[in-house]
């Protein structure tokens, strides 16, 4: 039998490496679309799908697509489901979780789903300890700290291989963009956004953006910084109780997966924005923070500087701080509470 770094470099040869991507949290709102996208991902070429119920069904619907991934179901309640559903994955994306209401932070999502994080977490520790773990479910400020602390109780941790997915961020701030300046926004270059991923701290830096510092006024500059910042909740309002961004999440994640796996293919140059463990402003206490990062073979392999700020953004930066240490202590605290 071939190993599977032998498979690898066969598939190599032909440019398709095969990877193998487990969604946990398959079958919402989010894990659905994302998994049909990953499902058309060529470098994809085994998909395990887990969820409470019903993954067996999204996975034999999908698995009809013609394309070179076969699609595995695994619900909950069978023996050992969520082990089998990680086992040798490269890649584990977590969707699971739930989503807000009207009237919820990001924060308030914390006492349901940082349990839900904390026990998928452990069990990716235990079966695909070297795995990318790729962290959605929200409170994300928390929930990646929630990973770590889970992986190096189990002694596997490596901040390399942790995400937390603010991708949506950045794609909504290219679209945004483009609706204030009547331009293309599949030509714009995307805003680099730093911090965390809810409210004050998702910092986008309008100076650093060619476009948005020449051509926006400063109304307007405040309106995208405050459209990006709340963005989230123009989708959970508009939904009314019925969740909150979904599809525009599934396009996101599956565009950060894409380039986790390019980054792992050795493809060169695949620069993501991504909560990660940084150096920044770890002399602060703030251990985890958004910014841009060079992906390779290994995951992270370089983390980009933010660069100059402009005045105004030094003082947002302040907020985002302040809020962001929160959020990574209280993540950091329930794991060791409860371990
Ligand atoms: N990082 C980001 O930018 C974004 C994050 N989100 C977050 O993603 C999460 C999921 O959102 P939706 O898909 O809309 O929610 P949803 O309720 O539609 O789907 C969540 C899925 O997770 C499953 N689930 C719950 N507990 C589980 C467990 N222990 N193991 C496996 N699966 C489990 C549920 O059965 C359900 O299928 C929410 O926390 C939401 O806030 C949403 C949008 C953007
Ligand atoms: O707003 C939410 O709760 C979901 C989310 O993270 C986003 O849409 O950015």
């Amino acid at each position: 039998m071939l190993s599977r770094i032998a498979v690898r470099r066969c598939f190599s040869s032909t440019t398709i490496n095969p990877y193998k991507v487990s969604v946990l949290g398959a079958c919402g709102g989010i894990g659905q679309p994302l998994s049909l996208l990953l499902k058309l991902n060529e470098k994809v070429t085994g998909l395990n799908l887990y969820d409470l119920k019903n993954a067996k069904g999204v996975a034999t619907d999908l698995s009809h697509i013609p394309t070179n991934s076969t699609v595995r179901g695994f619900n909950a309640d069978e023996p050992d489901a969520l082990h089998n559903a990680l086992k040798d994955s490269d890649v584990v994306v977590i969707p699971a979780g739930v989503p807000r209401k009207p009237g919820m932070t990001r924060d308030d999502l914390f006492n349901v789903n940082a349990g839900i994080v904390h026990d998928l977490a452990k069990a990716t520790a235990e079966a695909a300890p070297d795995a990318c773990v790729l962290v959605i479910s929200n409170p994300v400020n928390s929930t990646v700290p929630i990973v770590a602390e889970v992986f190096k109780k189990a002694g596997s941790y490596n901040p390399k291989k942790l995400f937390g997915v603010t991708t949506l961020d950045s794609i909504r701030s290219a679209r945004f963009l483009s609706e204030l300046t009547n331009t293309d926004p599949t030509k714009n270059s995307r805003i680099s956004i730093i911090g965390g991923h809810s409210g004050v701290t998702i910092l986008p830096l309008l100076s650093q953006d060619k476009l948005a510092s020449t051509k926006l006024t400063k109304e307007q500059k405040e309106t995208l910084i405050h459209r990006v910042q709340f963005g989230g909740d123009e989708v959970v309002k508009a939904k009314n109780g019925a969740g909150s961004a979904t599809l525009s999440m599934a396009q996101a994640g599956a565009q950060f997966t894409d380039a986790v796996l390019r980054g792992l293919s050795g493809e060169a140059n695949i620069v993501e924005p991504t909560f990660i463990e940084s150096p920044i402003f770890k002399h602060e206490g703030i251990e985890f923070f958004a910014q841009l990062v060079r992906l390779g073979p290994k995951g992270v392999e370089e983390i980009l500087p933010i660069g100059e700020l402009s005045s105004e953004e030094k003082v947002l930066l302040d907020q985002c701080k302040e809020a962001l240490k929160k959020n990574i202590n209280k993540g950091k605290d329930f794991v060791n509470a409860r371990d």
